[in-house]
């Protein structure tokens, strides 16, 4: 669909620096985001992870100003979309670059989708704002559409409304109206929770096909089974922060960070208290390490002042962590006898039947491509 614009090969799609976003709560200002920095290039994908409540979504919507200011209040040293600042634009600025080259997949599809128009005349209306083409040509564009997002009977589907549709398909409905625009960059928030395994590979397939025809995509996600089919790098967040960035094989082999290792010892299992419920009873730290508390290497240095500097971590170039064990004072050994990579564990625990067999997509890089 989308073809690479020319430019600068060396100036990424879009550069972020030093994100911050609060939001003002009843009990004070709450530092959902606290100084994000991390660059998307062109035909990329970006995988953001970490727990419920470490600031994904609000990372994603600060971007474009999707996040309601007030309560919110956004700040940046700099949001670069294609070369340009998009930090200090206008609501209505904002909302044209949203509709035409950057698309956002919300983690609730419903609010993509205008409950009063069929779904068939909402894709075709995303295709035409974006091309001059017949009507016919973009409804016949919309069935393939609704066909690559795993929509069955398509044709006849273009005429219903959204809630004639499951949720799972209004996710797949709200991708294919952000796709219809051809953007340059897709924003996507979860949009694998709700379907089901066979849908989830098709979802899989259509983004790496669009990224293959240059679109970038950065995608928030539990699921590290989907990270390492579709990831190129990973950004791993906890406490507003970034903690560790890298290559997805170099965080998946050499998982470096000590949260990176706890979330994924603990992919697949559910409990334990989420970050909202930690934050909202104050156990998070508001400087220096964000982990420090739950941290089984924490010592003084973790505590106060800013997040500590990002060291690098293994042999890959530009896989860092947030870790002061990692600087030239620290040492690291203890924290790198405890990786395990996501897909161990969780092969480890299915075969002992600790997790039900789920899908066949997504081992770490199966089809061997390149990074
Ligand atoms: N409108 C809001 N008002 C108050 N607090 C908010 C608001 N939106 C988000 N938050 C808080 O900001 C923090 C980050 O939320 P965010 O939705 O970005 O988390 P997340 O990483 O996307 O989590 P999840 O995986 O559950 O989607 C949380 O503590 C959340 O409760
Ligand atoms: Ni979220």
């Amino acid at each position: 669909m989308s073809r690479r614009r020319d430019g600068p090969v060396e100036t990424p799609l879009l550069s972020v620096r030093d994100l911050r976003t609060r939001i003002r709560t009843d009990g004070g200002w709450l530092h959902a985001v606290d100084g994000v920095s991390f660059d998307v290039d062109r035909g990329e994908t970006v995988c953001l992870v970490g727990e419920s409540g470490s600031g994904k979504s609000v990372t994603c919507e600060s971007l474009t100003g999707l996040v309601p200011q007030p309560p919110a209040e956004v700040s940046a040293d700099a949001v670069e979309f294609d070369g340009e600042s998009v930090i200090d634009r206008s609501a209505t600025e904002l909302r044209s670059i949203r509709g035409r080259r950057i698309a956002h997949v919300f983690q609730n599809p419903q609010s993509a989708l205008d409950p009063v128009y069929a779904v068939g005349e909402q894709v075709t209306e995303s295709i035409r704002i974006h091309e001059d083409v017949s009507r016919s040509a973009a409804r016949g564009r919309a069935v393939d559409l609704l066909r690559r997002v795993g929509i069955p009977r398509a044709r006849e589907r273009l005429d219903s409304y959204p809630h004639e549709f499951s949720g799972g398909m209004q996710q797949r409905l709200a991708i294919a109206v952000a796709l219809a625009g051809d953007p340059d960059l897709l924003i996507a928030d979860e949009p694998t929770t709700a379907v089901d395994v066979t849908v989830q590979a098709r979802l899989l397939d259509l983004f790496r096909s669009i990224v293959g025809d240059g679109t970038s995509i950065l995608l928030v996600t539990h699921d590290l089974r989907v990270v390492a089919a579709v990831a190129d790098r990973v950004l791993v967040m906890y406490g507003g922060t970034i903690v560790e960035r890298g290559p997805v094989e170099a965080v998946f082999g050499e998982p470096s960070h000590p949260y990176t290792q706890a979330l994924f010892d603990s992919y697949g299992e559910t409990d334990g208290p989420s970050i909202d419920e930690r934050t909202a009873r104050g156990e998070i730290p508001a400087d220096g390490c964000r982990f420090r508390a739950e941290c089984p290497h924490a010592i003084d240095e973790c505590a106060g002042g800013a997040q500590p500097p990002f060291h690098r971590v293994s042999g890959a170039a530009a896989h860092a962590a947030s870790c002061v064990h990692y600087g030239a004072d620290g040492d690291p050994s203890p924290i790198r006898e405890n990786a395990t990579s996501p897909m161990d564990s969780r092969a480890e625990r299915e075969s002992e039947g600790e997790i039900a067999e789920s899908s066949s997509t997504a081992t770490p890089n199966a089809e061997g491509e390149p990074r």
